[in-house]
């Protein structure tokens, strides 16, 4: 909508004050000729103009929660558009209203009533209309008109935190008022030099709102700041909207805030959203990160319990979620986390619906699957953390027992992320040295120096482990989601064992989601690796595919 802002505001803004004339002038009406039936008029009016405020501060408190702690940026017509309009069409109606009671009492009530209160308040409402039509005019005028500055020439406010920053306008002199484009300078000029000045002079303090500033004393702060800003900078072009690596991450929790951390802290993201329905904890969580952001590189770190701040993400992590209590498994969590997906997914596809979803909650696998019902996304946008976290903890653990770097043995786990995960023992190898060809029973029953039980199975239970000893698990699979995103943003088609849609994979014919290892690249999944699995992994992988499916058929998504 063309809608120049600064002129809309001007134009509002004199409605007010000339409301208050108004309001002012019929007292004195009422005082000077002591009419008692014009009081009963009178309170009606008050009335109506106590109902309007009430209206404004309603429309007003909803746009200040909605920006709260919002930072997305908005141009200068979203922000009219938020601000003034609401009011202007208040008082539009409320004027109309007026005008009806108006008429209704010259008619029907009270027919003796002296022609010249009536007069005078014609008068009154006629001066008011014409202010009315004179601004509306002057801003279709300068709509209509075909030399308004581009869009993109104009300025924008963007909100960083919890502050809305008007960027300068160039100079601090009237323009002159020759062109049209002139004219709609002088109107910013006097928007910004005589309206936003005016309340800086006031309270020239720079306080930054706190948590429970309310939402006009956050609006003056906001123009107070202003002042401060245009003393700053000299603008050469107006700040351009960009979004490329956008990542949301749902829920900040211990996994989610490992994630956001662990993404901000490698780069890899130009912003990053929170999303939590707990306000204040989100609130402290972005606080937090964007406290540090002078030690990384540039990204935005935003917050809000409303997902519109989660618009045109590449990439949504959900961490949300109950999770495990010491000894619970996994599988346990499953229907009290799928409600809560079922609030969390629609909403992220209705604000992104290019995005790709990494499930990292709880089931993950079971959650995946139920991620990708809900959505109704193709496959290859959905996929669970799954078990590349428990393929890093093997290697870890194969690292140590062989004495050299992680990064230097390459092992995979298969299957469900839990105690049905798959070790692939006949891939596991060191600088494509096979260990199942150095020692043919590794893995194996008959294996006699334990390789499943002493590795393969304290990854299992390493989980349990951790969760015993400190109550929930983070580092890990905050550092397993920054490598994944790390693939995504840079379309680096690493390969990950990711949680994705098997069917028709190693035998599996049903719609089952458990990890195998696939390329990742910016359009999500685009191969699955067929690895060459023994015998013995295949009935094992079939065995995880049968325990996932059975919880899967028992969900219900009503
Ligand atoms: N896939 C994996 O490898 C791993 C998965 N997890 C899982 O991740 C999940 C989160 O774990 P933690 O962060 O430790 O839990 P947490 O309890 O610390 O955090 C959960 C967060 O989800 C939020 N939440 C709950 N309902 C929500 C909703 N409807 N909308 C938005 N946010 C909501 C909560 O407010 C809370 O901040 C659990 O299911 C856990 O089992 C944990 C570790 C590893
Ligand atoms: C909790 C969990 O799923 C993990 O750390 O593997």
């Amino acid at each position: 909508m063309a809608v120049s802002g600064p002129l809309f505001l001007f134009a509002s803004t004199v409605f007010c004050y000339f409301d208050l004339i108004l309001a002012v002038q019929r007292v004195v009406l009422v005082f000077c000729n002591r009419d008692y039936h014009y009081l009963i008029y009178e309170i009606s009016l008050y009335l109506m103009t106590l109902v309007t405020v009430i209206c404004y501060s309603i429309i007003y408190r909803r746009i200040t929660r909605f920006t709260q702690i919002s930072t997305d940026s908005h141009s200068f017509e979203k922000f009219i558009v938020l601000q003034a309009l609401p009011m202007t069409t208040i008082r539009t109606i409320r004027e109309i209203a007026v005008l009806g009671i108006a008429i209704i009492h010259y008619w029907k009530i009270d027919l003796s009533y002296p022609i010249s209160f009536l007069g005078n308040e014609f008068e009154a409402l006629c001066i008011g209309y014409y202010v009315d039509v004179a601004t509306l005019a002057i801003v279709l005028l300068a709509n209509l008109n075909s030399r308004l500055p581009h869009r993109s020439a104009r300025p924008e406010v963007q909100w960083s935190g919890l502050a809305m920053e008007f960027p300068p306008s160039g100079s601090r002199n009237p323009p002159s008022q020759k062109s049209s484009d002139g004219f709609l300078k002088f109107f910013d000029f006097l928007f910004r030099e005589i309206l936003l000045d005016d309340v800086s002079r006031v309270k020239p303090a720079l306080e930054p709102p706190t948590p429970r500033t309310t939402g006009s004393q956050k609006y003056l702060n906001i123009l107070r700041m202003t002042s401060t800003i245009k003393e700053l900078f000299e603008e050469v072009a107006p700040p351009v909207d960009t979004q490329h690596a956008k990542v949301t991450v749902v829920g900040v929790g211990q996994v989610g805030m490992a994630c956001a951390y662990s993404i901000l802290q490698q780069n890899l993201a130009n912003e990053i959203c929170l999303v939590d329905m707990v306000e204040e904890k989100l609130k402290g969580e972005m606080m937090d990160l964007q406290h540090g952001l002078s030690f990384t590189r540039h990204c935005v770190v935003k917050a809000d319990t409303d997902y519109n701040i989660t618009a045109n993400s590449k990439l949504c992590v959900i961490t949300a979620g109950a999770r495990q209590r010491e000894g619970e498994t996994r599988l346990s969590l499953v229907q009290r986390n799928v409600e809560i997906f079922k609030k969390i997914v629609p909403n992220l596809v209705k604000h992104s619906p290019d995005t790709l979803i990494l499930v990292v909650s709880n089931p993950v696998d079971v959650l995946t699957y139920v991620t990708w019902k809900l959505s109704g996304l193709p496959k290859e946008r959905i996929f669970g953390s799954g078990t590349n976290l428990d393929s890093a903890r093997f290697r870890f653990l194969l690292s140590e027992k062989l004495k050299i770097a992680p990064s230097s043995c390459h092992g995979w786990i298969i299957g469900e992320h839990g105690d049905s995960s798959v070790a692939v023992w006949s891939g596991v190898n060191v600088a494509g040295v096979n260990l199942h060809e150095v020692f043919p029973d590794i893995g194996q029953t008959s294996d006699e120096e334990h390789w499943e039980t002493k590795i393969h199975q304290k990854v299992i239970e390493s989980a349990y482990d951790v969760i015993k000893l400190k109550g929930y698990t983070s580092w890990a699979i905050g550092l397993s989601v920054a490598k994944i995103a790390q693939g995504i943003l840079s379309n680096s088609r690493n390969v990950f064992a990711l949680s994705t849609n098997v069917k028709g994979l190693h035998g599996i014919s049903e719609d089952v989601y458990l990890s195998l290892p696939v390329v990742l690249g910016a359009g999500g999944i685009t191969h699955v690796v067929k690895q060459n699995l023994e015998k013995q992994e295949v009935e094992k992988l079939h065995k995880s595919a049968k325990a996932l499916l059975s919880i899967q058929n028992n969900i219900t998504f009503e």
